[in-house]
Protein backbone atom coordinates (compact mmCIF):
# COMPACT_ATOMS: atom_id res chain seq x y z
CA UNK A 1 0.00 0.00 0.00
CA UNK A 2 1.06 3.51 -1.13
CA UNK A 3 1.32 6.41 1.45
CA UNK A 4 1.09 9.96 0.71
CA UNK A 5 2.92 12.35 3.39
CA UNK A 6 1.28 15.38 2.65
CA UNK A 7 -1.67 17.47 3.12
CA UNK A 8 -1.20 18.90 0.00
CA UNK A 9 -4.75 18.74 -1.92
CA UNK A 10 -2.66 19.34 -5.21
CA UNK A 11 -0.26 16.48 -4.56
CA UNK A 12 -3.37 14.78 -3.38
CA UNK A 13 -5.01 15.34 -6.96
CA UNK A 14 -1.84 14.95 -8.97
CA UNK A 15 -0.67 11.51 -7.64
CA UNK A 16 -4.29 9.99 -8.15
CA UNK A 17 -3.60 10.58 -11.84
CA UNK A 18 -1.23 7.90 -11.87
CA UNK A 19 -2.16 5.87 -9.34
CA UNK A 20 -6.02 4.14 -8.57
CA UNK A 21 -5.65 3.56 -4.56
CA UNK A 22 -3.42 5.47 -1.72
CA UNK A 23 -3.36 7.08 1.73
CA UNK A 24 -2.14 10.39 3.10
CA UNK A 25 -0.36 10.44 6.08
CA UNK A 26 0.87 13.81 6.38
CA UNK A 27 3.97 14.26 8.55
CA UNK A 28 4.40 17.53 10.33
CA UNK A 29 8.44 18.20 9.89
CA UNK A 30 10.49 21.38 10.81
CA UNK A 31 10.80 23.26 7.48
CA UNK A 32 13.20 25.95 8.31
CA UNK A 33 16.61 25.56 6.08
CA UNK A 34 20.00 24.75 7.63
CA UNK A 35 22.45 28.11 7.89
CA UNK A 36 24.32 27.91 4.31
CA UNK A 37 22.22 24.98 2.40
CA UNK A 38 21.99 24.70 -0.89
CA UNK A 39 18.18 24.85 -2.15
CA UNK A 40 18.07 21.56 -4.12
CA UNK A 41 20.16 19.73 -0.50
CA UNK A 42 17.85 21.87 1.09
CA UNK A 43 14.30 20.31 -1.06
CA UNK A 44 15.84 16.65 -0.98
CA UNK A 45 16.27 16.69 2.78
CA UNK A 46 12.92 18.04 2.85
CA UNK A 47 11.18 15.23 1.18
CA UNK A 48 13.23 12.81 3.68
CA UNK A 49 12.24 13.94 6.87
CA UNK A 50 8.58 14.06 5.25
CA UNK A 51 8.98 10.46 4.03
CA UNK A 52 10.44 9.37 7.01
CA UNK A 53 7.82 11.01 9.60
CA UNK A 54 5.04 9.35 7.82
CA UNK A 55 6.36 5.80 8.22
CA UNK A 56 7.68 6.45 12.02
CA UNK A 57 3.37 8.01 12.26
CA UNK A 58 2.57 4.27 10.77
CA UNK A 59 4.63 2.48 13.02
CA UNK A 60 3.48 3.86 16.12
CA UNK A 61 -0.22 3.92 15.28
CA UNK A 62 -1.49 0.52 16.27
CA UNK A 63 -4.95 1.78 16.14
CA UNK A 64 -5.54 0.29 12.61
CA UNK A 65 -4.23 -3.07 10.62
CA UNK A 66 -1.11 -2.55 8.87
CA UNK A 67 0.14 -3.33 5.28
CA UNK A 68 2.99 -5.25 4.99
CA UNK A 69 6.13 -3.62 3.46
CA UNK A 70 4.11 0.10 3.41
CA UNK A 71 5.57 2.75 0.96
CA UNK A 72 5.56 6.45 1.51
CA UNK A 73 5.96 9.35 -1.18
CA UNK A 74 6.78 12.56 -0.26
CA UNK A 75 7.42 15.82 -1.96
CA UNK A 76 9.27 19.92 -1.76
CA UNK A 77 8.27 22.43 -3.44
CA UNK A 78 10.33 25.93 -2.97
CA UNK A 79 10.59 28.61 -5.20
CA UNK A 80 13.96 29.93 -5.56
CA UNK A 81 15.68 33.19 -6.77
CA UNK A 82 19.51 34.19 -6.61
CA UNK A 83 19.71 31.36 -4.18
CA UNK A 84 17.41 32.69 -2.09
CA UNK A 85 14.84 29.73 -0.80
CA UNK A 86 10.96 31.12 -0.67
CA UNK A 87 8.50 28.95 0.80
CA UNK A 88 5.06 30.34 1.82
CA UNK A 89 4.23 33.97 2.83
CA UNK A 90 3.26 34.30 6.44
CA UNK A 91 1.65 37.87 6.14
CA UNK A 92 0.57 40.17 3.07
CA UNK A 93 4.28 42.25 3.52
CA UNK A 94 5.97 38.85 3.20
CA UNK A 95 3.87 37.82 -0.24
CA UNK A 96 4.48 41.13 -1.30
CA UNK A 97 8.66 41.04 -0.44
CA UNK A 98 8.49 37.84 -2.23
CA UNK A 99 6.38 38.71 -5.30
CA UNK A 100 8.28 41.89 -5.74
CA UNK A 101 11.37 39.31 -5.38
CA UNK A 102 9.82 37.41 -8.36
CA UNK A 103 8.45 40.37 -10.64
CA UNK A 104 9.80 40.77 -14.50
CA UNK A 105 12.24 37.99 -14.26
CA UNK A 106 12.70 34.35 -14.06
CA UNK A 107 12.97 31.91 -10.91
CA UNK A 108 13.31 28.47 -10.49
CA UNK A 109 10.69 25.84 -9.06
CA UNK A 110 12.64 22.63 -7.54
CA UNK A 111 10.19 19.78 -6.79
CA UNK A 112 11.91 17.18 -4.86
CA UNK A 113 10.39 13.58 -4.58
CA UNK A 114 11.25 10.68 -1.95
CA UNK A 115 9.95 7.14 -2.15
CA UNK A 116 11.02 4.92 0.85
CA UNK A 117 10.34 1.50 1.86
CA UNK A 118 11.47 1.28 5.45
CA UNK A 119 10.65 -2.85 5.40
CA UNK A 120 13.03 -3.12 1.78
CA UNK A 121 15.15 -0.50 2.84
CA UNK A 122 15.03 1.39 -0.62
CA UNK A 123 14.79 5.19 -0.52
CA UNK A 124 14.91 6.93 -3.84
CA UNK A 125 15.05 11.04 -4.06
CA UNK A 126 14.67 13.28 -7.43
CA UNK A 127 14.82 16.63 -7.43
CA UNK A 128 12.57 18.15 -10.65
CA UNK A 129 14.04 22.37 -11.61
CA UNK A 130 11.60 24.16 -13.90
CA UNK A 131 12.39 27.92 -14.93
CA UNK A 132 9.05 30.40 -14.82
CA UNK A 133 9.12 33.86 -15.76
CA UNK A 134 6.84 36.04 -14.89
CA UNK A 135 5.81 39.90 -16.24
CA UNK A 136 6.10 42.78 -14.05
CA UNK A 137 3.32 42.87 -11.41
CA UNK A 138 2.20 45.96 -9.73
CA UNK A 139 1.60 46.31 -5.91
CA UNK A 140 -1.99 46.80 -6.74
CA UNK A 141 -1.92 43.66 -8.29
CA UNK A 142 0.27 41.94 -5.51
CA UNK A 143 -2.72 43.28 -2.55
CA UNK A 144 -5.27 41.97 -4.99
CA UNK A 145 -3.66 38.60 -5.59
CA UNK A 146 -3.06 38.03 -1.83
CA UNK A 147 -7.14 39.12 -1.58
CA UNK A 148 -8.25 35.79 -3.76
CA UNK A 149 -6.59 34.04 -0.59
CA UNK A 150 -4.87 31.81 -3.39
CA UNK A 151 -0.95 33.15 -1.97
CA UNK A 152 -1.25 31.67 1.25
CA UNK A 153 -0.31 27.92 1.03
CA UNK A 154 1.85 27.92 -1.82
CA UNK A 155 5.44 28.60 -1.96
CA UNK A 156 6.57 31.60 -3.46
CA UNK A 157 2.92 32.95 -2.76
CA UNK A 158 1.49 32.05 -6.03
CA UNK A 159 -0.48 29.56 -7.82
CA UNK A 160 0.10 28.24 -11.47
CA UNK A 161 -2.60 26.57 -11.68
CA UNK A 162 -4.86 29.31 -10.00
CA UNK A 163 -5.32 32.88 -10.55
CA UNK A 164 -1.30 32.91 -10.40
CA UNK A 165 -1.28 32.29 -13.94
CA UNK A 166 -1.74 35.86 -14.99
CA UNK A 167 1.59 36.84 -13.92
CA UNK A 168 3.01 33.67 -15.74
CA UNK A 169 4.64 34.88 -19.35
CA UNK A 170 6.86 31.21 -19.93
CA UNK A 171 8.02 28.37 -18.33
CA UNK A 172 10.51 25.85 -19.45
CA UNK A 173 10.60 22.46 -17.48
CA UNK A 174 7.61 20.26 -15.29
CA UNK A 175 3.90 21.80 -15.13
CA UNK A 176 3.03 19.46 -12.71
CA UNK A 177 6.45 19.98 -10.91
CA UNK A 178 5.54 23.06 -10.44
CA UNK A 179 1.76 22.40 -8.74
CA UNK A 180 4.05 19.77 -6.76
CA UNK A 181 3.89 16.96 -7.86
CA UNK A 182 6.36 15.91 -10.66
CA UNK A 183 4.16 13.24 -12.50
CA UNK A 184 6.51 12.46 -15.13
CA UNK A 185 9.56 11.47 -12.79
CA UNK A 186 7.34 10.48 -9.83
CA UNK A 187 5.67 7.26 -12.47
CA UNK A 188 9.12 6.60 -13.30
CA UNK A 189 10.32 6.38 -9.31
CA UNK A 190 7.35 3.95 -8.59
CA UNK A 191 7.94 1.46 -11.04
CA UNK A 192 11.02 0.95 -8.97
CA UNK A 193 8.61 -0.04 -6.41
CA UNK A 194 6.69 -2.49 -8.64
CA UNK A 195 4.34 -0.04 -9.27
CA UNK A 196 2.95 1.16 -12.65
CA UNK A 197 0.27 3.44 -13.49
CA UNK A 198 -0.94 2.85 -16.32
CA UNK A 199 -1.15 -0.95 -15.53
CA UNK A 200 -2.66 -0.21 -12.56
CA UNK A 201 -5.73 2.61 -13.81
CA UNK A 202 -6.45 -0.50 -16.32
CA UNK A 203 -7.64 -2.42 -13.38
CA UNK A 204 -10.46 0.16 -12.98
C1 LIG B 1 4.94 27.40 -7.06
C2 LIG B 1 3.68 26.70 -6.66
C3 LIG B 1 3.57 26.02 -5.46
N1 LIG B 1 2.41 25.40 -5.10
C4 LIG B 1 2.28 24.69 -3.82
C5 LIG B 1 2.70 23.21 -3.86
C6 LIG B 1 2.88 22.89 -2.40
O1 LIG B 1 1.63 22.42 -1.89
C7 LIG B 1 3.23 24.23 -1.77
C8 LIG B 1 4.64 24.25 -1.26
O2 LIG B 1 4.69 23.78 0.04
P1 LIG B 1 5.32 22.41 0.51
O3 LIG B 1 5.97 22.63 1.83
O4 LIG B 1 6.14 21.79 -0.59
O5 LIG B 1 4.07 21.45 0.69
P2 LIG B 1 2.77 21.59 1.60
O6 LIG B 1 3.12 22.14 2.95
O7 LIG B 1 1.69 22.29 0.82
O8 LIG B 1 2.33 20.07 1.75
P3 LIG B 1 3.13 18.84 2.44
O9 LIG B 1 4.42 19.36 3.02
O10 LIG B 1 2.19 18.34 3.49
O11 LIG B 1 3.34 17.88 1.32
O12 LIG B 1 3.07 25.23 -2.80
C9 LIG B 1 1.32 25.41 -5.96
O13 LIG B 1 0.26 24.85 -5.63
N2 LIG B 1 1.42 26.06 -7.16
C10 LIG B 1 2.54 26.70 -7.56
O14 LIG B 1 2.56 27.28 -8.69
Amino acid sequence: MLFLASASPRRKELLSLLVPEFNILPADIDETPHVGEAPKEYVIRMAIEKAKAASLLYRQDTSTDHFSAPIFIASDTSVVVDDCILGKPESLAHSQEMLRLLSGRSHFVMTSLCIYQPDKNQLVTECVTSEVTFRLISNVEIEQYWRSGEPRDKAGSYGIQGLGSIFVQAISGSYSGIVGLPLFETAQLLKQFGIHSLEEMSHE
